[in-house]
């Protein structure tokens, strides 16, 4: 198992300046989210500092602890995850850079000599365990599920001394490492199920348009009122702007105040995008742009033959033309 320390050994991985890169992560080691950093590009060699949250590893890099941390925020089964959500909707803003996919699977892990008929309680990660809960009524009906801070986090708890549990849901490489026993493997409820995990860092420098590429905004609720949530879908359906998740949040200030957390197809350096942007800022001034980053499927959207860059380039010089009384 790597430590974070033994990386000191490794020739750091240096950003564009030459300064070593560090990333935090939602640990601790063998988590999904330390799978998904370790495909990012230089990342082997990088400082790699498990965080015991989502918050805190974001904090490392609201502090300057960190260069960028890299935490889970939507799951194909379960949606999104609200720590995340949560997170980049308050303090300081963030940038999300890059978007990672990872197929998720869960083995039941126990302590060796524990058998399935002996298994009373369980723990794991909310969203993991949200993702095995019909398995776990029809194997181990009888157990209590104990939330854990990570799905790692509570294979490592089992494998020390006296643990409060008897079994954890977790990646089988972590139960491997651990020296814990794999009961079952593959304990989802849907195969093929995948979790996308975002890099974050602070506001700079946006990556570049690629063509396949989404945008993540947090949109305030603007003052409650008919038709409220429909002025905020208007500002993209008409510019041809495709949505890829909505979710609305509770603000956290008061009952009934909320926020939506938006991921659009596209760019901001695309005039549609722009343009969407602008009339959503009209609405809900609050509203807060957390990154547009390349697709990690690499998916193009169709884009309206009216909606294209060099349809509102058009519109524009015809307007231009109209006030210079042509
Ligand atoms: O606990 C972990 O291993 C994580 O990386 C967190 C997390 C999540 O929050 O979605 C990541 C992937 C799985 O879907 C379950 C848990």
């Amino acid at each position: 198992m790597t430590h974070a320390a033994d990386t000191q050994a490794a020739p750091h991985h240096r950003g564009p300046l030459g300064e070593t890169v560090v990333y935090a992560y939602l640990g601790p080691e063998g988590t999904f989210t330390e799978a998904a950093l370790l495909t990012i590009p230089g990342a082997q060699d990088a400082v790699r500092i498990p965080a015991p949250s989502v918050n805190s590893a974001l904090e490392m890099v609201r502090s300057g602890q960190a260069t960028a941390a890299v935490v889970p925020i939507e799951n194909s089964v379960e949606g999104g995850v609200s720590a995340t959500l949560d997170a980049l909707s308050a303090g300081a803003s963030l940038r999300i850079m890059r978007e990672i996919l990872v197929p998720i699977t869960f083995v039941l892990a126990a302590r060796p000599g524990v058998a399935l008929a002996d298994i009373r309680t369980v723990s794991t990660h909310t969203h993991a365990w949200a993702q095995c809960r019909e398995w776990a009524a029809g194997n181990i009906p009888e157990a209590e599920y104990l939330p854990a801070s990570s799905t790692a986090a509570a294979a490592v708890e089992l494998s020390e001394p006296d643990p409060s549990f008897d079994a954890a849901i977790c990646a089988p490489l972590v139960a491997q490492r651990l020296g814990l026993e794999v009961l079952r493997e593959d304990i989802g409820d849907v195969r093929d199920a995948v979790t996308r995990f975002v890099m974050i860092s602070l506001p700079g420098l946006l990556p570049e348009p690629t063509g396949s590429d989404k945008t993540t905004l947090v949109v305030p609720l603007p003052e409650d009122h008919p038709g409220a949530l429909m002025e905020i879908l208007d500002q993209f359906s008409t510019r041809g702007v495709n949505l890829s998740r909505i979710e609305s949040r509770p603000t956290g200030m008061f009952l009934g105040d909320y926020f939506f957390s938006i991921d659009a197809d596209g760019h901001i350096a695309d005039a549609r995008m722009a343009d969407a942007l602008k009339g959503l800022h009209r609405i809900s001034p609050e509203l807060r742009f957390l990154g547009s980053y390349p697709r990690a499927d690499h998916r193009e959207s169709e884009i309206p033959r009216h909606t294209s860059d060099e349809a509102f380039r058009a519109a524009d010089i015809w307007f231009e033309s109209l006030l210079n009384g042509y």
